[in-house]
């Protein structure tokens, strides 16, 4: 039964999520009372032999109330499916190319297409302090994001406006505690060790995929900045980590995997609650990977809080600051602080990690493949570093060339490519002199912004002189995100952890190593991240380098 009337909402797309959202918390596992009642009361209503005329009468009604009702964006241009279903999106999006496919239909259709029922996409740079403007009138994140929720809601995925303040204070001070200076030594460390690994794998001469090793390396730092306890990938060069199921038991789980399976799965269902609800129940493994690595991200992080909180240890690190924020000096967490803590932690595991690897990978590859801007590049950091030494964390702080080289290389891979979903809020809005109503879902994709011709000159080539021209145009980098949900590195000190540790790591390999792509091409895909597959390359050791 549950799951036709869920399709049939799914198909009817765009009025009833929350009649969906109903019958998913009726049908749910957590509530399984409610689940019971739900049958039962069917049964005992009409029994089972009616209930597929009455399942084919309401689609029926349905369809035609859909049809009937005026459509506010009949107007609007965009695939013949999308007007009728988010299953158009969630397709782009399961096939990892959904930037360039609303790329190419904005280059067709022009400044807003749409791309669900209920979803316009507006590229356009005047609708940037619109959609992801701050203020009473700020959009709140769609509902698009519950699908980034396991037990409880993180910073990340709340869609309540009050929620997310409070959430947002909380990390925001728990990070405030590390100044640049505390965190310099803790990455130094880190960057130490992974060069001596890939100085022994540079003996060898071989090619290796330097996409898994810098995320080795960006699991590490933020698994030491989260829990105060690496992970340790760099030295056993593997993600296989041990995980801690809800029940107790422990099994290894490859963190890597968990976090790119998750974040593609959330970036499917996400279109819609039916779909959510729906694709537990598909044989096919990209929803089977799915699902599992959501829980088996959950169970990375439950390991490392439960450790924490059995120990009674009070270290100074994030987690021990999200613990005193919610219990202070004394007591002890409830369940549901915990599930908090749980979900904060798969949160900062997941934003810090995949993202500054994918981001590091995108610019080696651009400087790799553009020898002219390396080797600038190389002469720069060569005058800024004492030769022979690896280079400190206050040596490369504050070079112009790297940094423009590092917001280059975001703006033209576009880490975030697609347009981060929000929800126009009541009373409707004004955008680009065009009304759209509440709850309208919109967005403004990052790829087209980011390659627009109108902001940037040359946008499809490697410039990073551009940044040093004109340091204004980060107004439209949209790479981490923008308004009150922007990137947490927006206000608070992390704000250069993920820049620290491409600043870093650059500088450390490219005045360390002679380094050779095996092809020039680097294939990308998509998740909610855009990223790329891999980049094998060869580390040779330059003569200088101690
Ligand atoms: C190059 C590296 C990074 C990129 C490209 C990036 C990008 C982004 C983007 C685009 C968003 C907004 C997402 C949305 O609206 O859906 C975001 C949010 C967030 N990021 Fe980052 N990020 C990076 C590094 C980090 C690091 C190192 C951390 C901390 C460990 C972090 C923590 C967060 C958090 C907590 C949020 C949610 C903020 C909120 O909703 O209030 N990010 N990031």
């Amino acid at each position: 039964m549950s799951p036709q009337l869920h399709t049939l909402f799914f198909f009817s797309g765009k009025a009833n999520s929350s009649i969906a959202d109903h019958f998913i918390g009726l049908l749910s596992d957590k509530q399984p009372h409610h689940h019971q009642m739900y049958y039962s009361t069917i049964e005992k209503v009409v029994g089972w032999e009616l209930s597929w005329p009455i399942l084919l009468f309401v689609f029926v009604a349905s369809l035609f109330v859909v049809t009937s009702r005026p459509d506010p964006f009949s107007d609007i241009p965009g695939p013949f499916l999308a007007r009728w279903t988010p299953l158009w999106l969630a397709y782009q999006a399961r096939r990892g190319r959904r930037y360039q496919v609303v790329d190419e239909l904005h280059k067709r259709y022009g400044r807003f297409v749409r791309i669900a029922p209920n979803h316009i996409s507006v590229a356009d740079k005047d609708a940037l302090p619109i959609v992801y403007g701050q203020g009473h009138r700020a959009f709140d994140k769609s509902p698009f994001y519950h699908a980034f929720i396991g037990d409880k809601a993180s910073v990340f995925s709340t869609t309540d406006r009050q929620d997310h303040a409070q959430k947002r204070k909380l990390v925001s001070q728990a990070f405030s505690y590390g100044s640049l200076l505390n965190l310099t030594p803790l990455i130094s460390a880190i960057v130490s060790s992974f060069v001596e690994k890939l100085d022994k794998i540079s003996e060898s001469a071989e090619y290796i995929d330097a996409l898994v090793w810098f995320n080795y390396l960006a699991f590490d730092l933020l698994s030491d900045l989260a829990f105060g306890e690496p992970i340790g990938m760099v030295e056993k060069g593997s993600d296989a980590v041990v995980v801690e199921k809800a029940d107790g038991e422990t099994v290894m789980e490859h963190a890597i995997s968990l976090v790119d399976e998750r974040e593609h799965l959330a970036a499917v269902v996400g279109h819609h609650p039916t779909f959510r609800f729906l694709s537990k129940f598909l044989p096919d493994p990209f929803f089977v990977r799915g699902h599992r690595a959501s829980h088996g991200l959950e169970d990375l992080a439950r390991r490392r809080v439960m450790k924490r909180i059995r120990s009674n240890a009070h270290r100074d690190d994030i987690l021990g600051r999200l613990i005193h924020a919610r219990i202070g000096d004394g007591g002890s967490l409830t369940a549901d602080q915990t599930n908090e803590l749980i979900a904060e932690s798969v949160t900062l595991l997941i934003a810090g990690s995949d993202t500054t690897s994918n981001s590091l990978t995108a610019i080696l590859h651009l400087l790799l493949t553009h020898p002219d801007d390396f080797k600038r590049l190389y002469t720069v950091l060569e005058e800024a570093v004492e030769p022979g030494e690896l280079p400190r964390y206050n040596q490369v702080k504050d070079i112009p060339l790297l940094d423009a080289t590092i917001d280059e290389g975001l703006r033209l891979h576009a880490t975030t490519a697609i347009g981060l979903h929000r929800s126009v809020p009541d009373g409707g809005i004004l955008c680009c002199g065009r009304f759209f109503p509440a709850s309208t879902e919109m967005s403004v994709p990052a790829w087209t912004i980011q390659h627009d011709e109108s902001i940037w000159n040359d946008p499809e080539n490697f410039r990073p002189q551009r940044w040093l021209d004109n340091p204004d145009l980060r107004r439209y980098l949209m790479t981490f995100g923008k308004g009150p949900r922007a990137c947490l590195l927006m206000d608070v000190i992390l704000s250069s952890l993920a820049y620290m540790e491409m600043r870093l790591v650059l500088s450390t390999i490219i005045l360390r190593y002679d380094m050779e792509l095996q092809t020039p091409h680097m294939e990308t895909t998509e998740g909610f991240m855009h990223k790329p597959k891999c980049l094998m390359t060869r580390f040779r050791r330059r003569n200088a380098s101690p």
